[in-house]
């Protein structure tokens, strides 16, 4: 069994057809359309007596990108290790391109496989150049290497020139291209990315992301990048899958889950959320912002309720009050803390005693830090629907 991760050399594939429009990467995006490259039912993997994935069901559609999101040690490594071929689930299938991988009688090893892997390092050899890293297993040699290299770093936005440097000559972004060009260079059916922007300042990070992610568009190779950052993952992919605890939460278009997250966890990992207390009655959640719409609730009575900050606007004349505590200055926007009024009792209706009261302190935020200084009255509004969460979640 392969031990160390490492790319694949399996055989050259034709490129699949390119992905839909870099657009179906923001909004909720159909894939129903677009045969699985990737299946995989029920695997799990144990390490001496703790099991770390229990029981994972994952589809990627061809020439997609799906980031694989959740918190340290919730399986996520594991699961794309699996993929590559580095080890075998203990049960469970995996399928690529229709054809069994791993299942309860077959086991092909990572070369066997159609797989790319860059790791969080890019895992370079030190003591060859650009050049030679990016051409290591290739099947060409002498000029036609080096022309083959010299198209691969232009895949990834670098010049020619640079095949003659040393990965040390190189920044941390310009390594992890090249890690990615090493990786295309035997053409990979999968690429599979683990956290390979992590150790990248913050924008270096944000546009290496941008030429990766555009080289695999171009290339239409189906991808799976592993991340602990939610902000990534909702940026790079058309389909999240939340890990946690060595199972998938939740899995669909980062619009989906980022707006309609399964459970509350999911929901408080993926972004700021504002969590209250609620009354269900029908489609109106009753909270200390008002009678909030629901899409099909599914109970009735008390509940808590989820909206996204950026769903609460402070809007002269709008209908509920809240009174500012403090503010977090961040430069393009202030953190406003509002302490809501609480629900207002109508005298004709004697409420449940089961009833949240209301009153909650909530974080917003601004761009103006100047509207909110502490102890100013404020009016705001909510845009759009809540999700609501059952109360004992
Ligand atoms: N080879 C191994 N032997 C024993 N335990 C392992 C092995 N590989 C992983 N684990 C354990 O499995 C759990 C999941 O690890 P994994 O690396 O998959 O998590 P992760 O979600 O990728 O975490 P991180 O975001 O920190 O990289 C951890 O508790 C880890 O210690």
């Amino acid at each position: 069994m392969t031990t160390q991760p490492h790319p694949s050399r399996g055989t050259s594939a034709a490129a699949p057809a390119a992905r839909p429009g870099s657009d179906s990467r923001t909004f909720v995006h159909d894939s129903s359309d677009v045969p699985d490259h990737l299946q995989i039912t029920g695997v799990h993997k144990s390490f001496g007596g703790t099991e770390v994935l229990k029981g994972v069901d994952l589809d990627v559609a061809q020439g997609r990108t799906t980031a694989i999101v959740g918190p340290s040690g919730s399986g996520k490594t594991t699961l794309l290790r699996l993929i590559a071929g580095f080890s075998a689930p203990d049960s469970g299938r995996i399928a690529l391109g229709g054809a069994e991988v791993a299942g309860p009688e077959k086991w092909l090893p990572a070369h066997k496989r159609s797989v790319g892997y860059v790791a969080q390092d890019g895992a370079l050899f030190p003591h060859l150049s650009v050049g030679a890293n990016i051409a290591f297993g290739l099947p060409l040699r002498g000029k036609a290497a080096s022309l083959r290299v010299g198209e691969l770093l232009e895949m990834v936005s670098m010049d020619r020139a640079y095949a003659k440097r040393r990965p040390h000559q190189l920044s941390g972004g310009q390594q992890q291209r090249v890690a990615l060009a090493r990786a295309l260079a035997r053409q990979p059916e999968l690429m599979l990315l683990d956290e390979p922007f992590s150790a990248l300042d913050a924008g270096l990070r944000v546009a290496t992301r941008k030429a990766v992610s555009d080289t695999l568009d171009q290339a239409g190779v189906t991808t799976i990048l592993v991340t602990h950052d939610q902000a990534e993952a909702l940026s790079f992919a058309d389909q999240v899958a939340v890990m946690r605890d060595g199972k998938l939460a939740q899995t669909g278009s980062p619009f989906v889950v980022y707006t309609r997250p399964a459970d509350r966890a999911t929901a408080e990992f993926l972004g700021d959320a504002v969590i209250l207390e609620a009354w269900m009655e029908g489609s109106l959640a009753l909270c200390s912002l008002g009678g909030i719409p629901v899409r099909r609730p599914p109970v009735q009575g008390k509940v808590h309720i989820m909206l996204r900050p950026e769903q609460i606007r402070i809007s002269s004349g709008g209908p509920i009050r809240g009174t500012v505590v403090d503010t977090d200055y961040f430069g393009p926007e202030t953190t406003v803390r509002i302490k809501l009024e609480p629900i207002l009792v109508d005298a004709e209706h004697p409420r449940d005693p089961h009833q949240p009261v209301g009153g909650e302190t909530i974080n917003i935020r601004h761009w103006n830090a100047m509207l909110a200084r502490p102890g100013t009255q404020l009016s705001l509004k909510v845009v759009g629907e809540g999700v609501i969460f059952p109360w004992d979640e």
